[in-house]
């Protein structure tokens, strides 16, 4: 059994094209109305059957989650794959297993890292045993509100918290570059922070007229939190060769589709020269 070859899933950075905050809730959440989309590149969940659990970081972001420097974390403590993992367990037969997250995608930075590791976990774990990954949705959605469309990993129309789900398509192969300035940004704090102003739902039409027409409305809470969040819009607003360039999630990562890949490479030197962390892919 501990022979077989690891499981393989990518954790693909999510992107929100479009963030329309409609509604507090009486249960602390917001309804909203966003179009998701996720790159080709993030971070990797490998899961092998084992005699025993065992959770490990590596990558350049281990060090933003304890513990430091990818030492065998036991247990996992609080990380979002091993709460998806134990969830998954909860309702599935499932052996003991060495997970290891390699985290390429900064924490806490508006492009679902967390949700996006525990929903490659949840799927991870449904190869492993043989059962189907879209069985899980509301163990995602149980584990976060953007867990249920980084579990599909396809664009979509997301309603309710974010976890009620319309396929959608378009806009795959777009080259695409993801900026943070390296502030973490909670997204709690961004969504005390909203204005509480309803401006209306997502436009219809394709998915570049909606995401156009669209807007984010956490943007400017998260800017008041995190400034620099305005002087990555710039850059990127400015850049030659681009499509649109937004905030995703709560921030403070940005992102803009661009004609080529030579105008993304672009930009994205340009981005790395502020000493801004880039990812430099295409839309999925
Ligand atoms: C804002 C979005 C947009 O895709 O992305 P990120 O910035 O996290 O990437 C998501 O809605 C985030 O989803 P997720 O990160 O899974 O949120 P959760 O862990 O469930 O919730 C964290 C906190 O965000 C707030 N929250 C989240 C989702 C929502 N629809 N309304 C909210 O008010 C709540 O204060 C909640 O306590
Ligand atoms: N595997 C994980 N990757 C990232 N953050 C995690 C993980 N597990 C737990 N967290 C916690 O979840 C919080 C939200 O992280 P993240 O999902 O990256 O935010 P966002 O969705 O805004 O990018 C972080 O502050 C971090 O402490």
């Amino acid at each position: 059994m501990t022979d077989r070859p690891a499981i393989v899933e990518p954790a693909p950075a999510k992107i929100n094209l479009a963030l329309h905050v409609r509604r507090r809730r009486a249960d602390g959440y917001h309804d909203l109305e966003t179009l998701f989309a996720f790159a080709r590149d993030g971070d990797v969940i490998r899961v092998k059957e084992a005699a025993e659990d065992s959770f490990r970081i590596d990558g350049p972001f281990a060090s933003s989650l304890s513990p430091p420097g990818g030492e065998d974390a036991g247990s996992g403590g609080d990380n979002l794959v091993t709460r998806a993992r134990d969830a998954f367990r909860a309702v599935s037969p499932t052996p003991p297993v060495a997970i290891t997250l390699t985290k390429n995608l900064p924490v806490a930075s508006g492009i679902g890292g967390g949700s996006a590791d525990a929903a490659a976990t949840l799927r991870a774990l449904a190869r492993l045993t043989g059962t189907d990954p879209r069985d899980f949705h509301a163990v995602a959605a149980a584990l976060g509100a953007d867990v249920p469309a980084c579990l599909s990993g396809r664009t979509a129309l997301g309603t309710g918290k974010g976890d009620a789900l319309a396929d959608l398509t378009g806009l795959a192969d777009t080259p695409l570059l993801l900026v943070n300035p390296l502030v973490a940004v909670s997204t709690a704090a961004v969504f005390a922070a909203w204005d509480g102003i309803d401006r209306g739902p997502l436009p219809d039409g394709d998915l570049l007229a909606r995401a156009h027409a669209g807007r984010n409305d956490l943007e400017p809470a998260a800017t008041t939190l995190a400034p620099v969040i305005a002087q990555v819009r710039a850059l990127l607003d400015a850049a030659t060769g681009g499509i649109l360039s937004r905030m995703s999630g709560s921030g403070a990562t940005c992102f803009a589709m661009f004609d080529t890949p030579a105008a993304r490479d672009a930009a994205a030197g340009q981005a790395r020269a502020r000493g801004w962390w880039t990812l430099a892919t295409e839309m999925n």
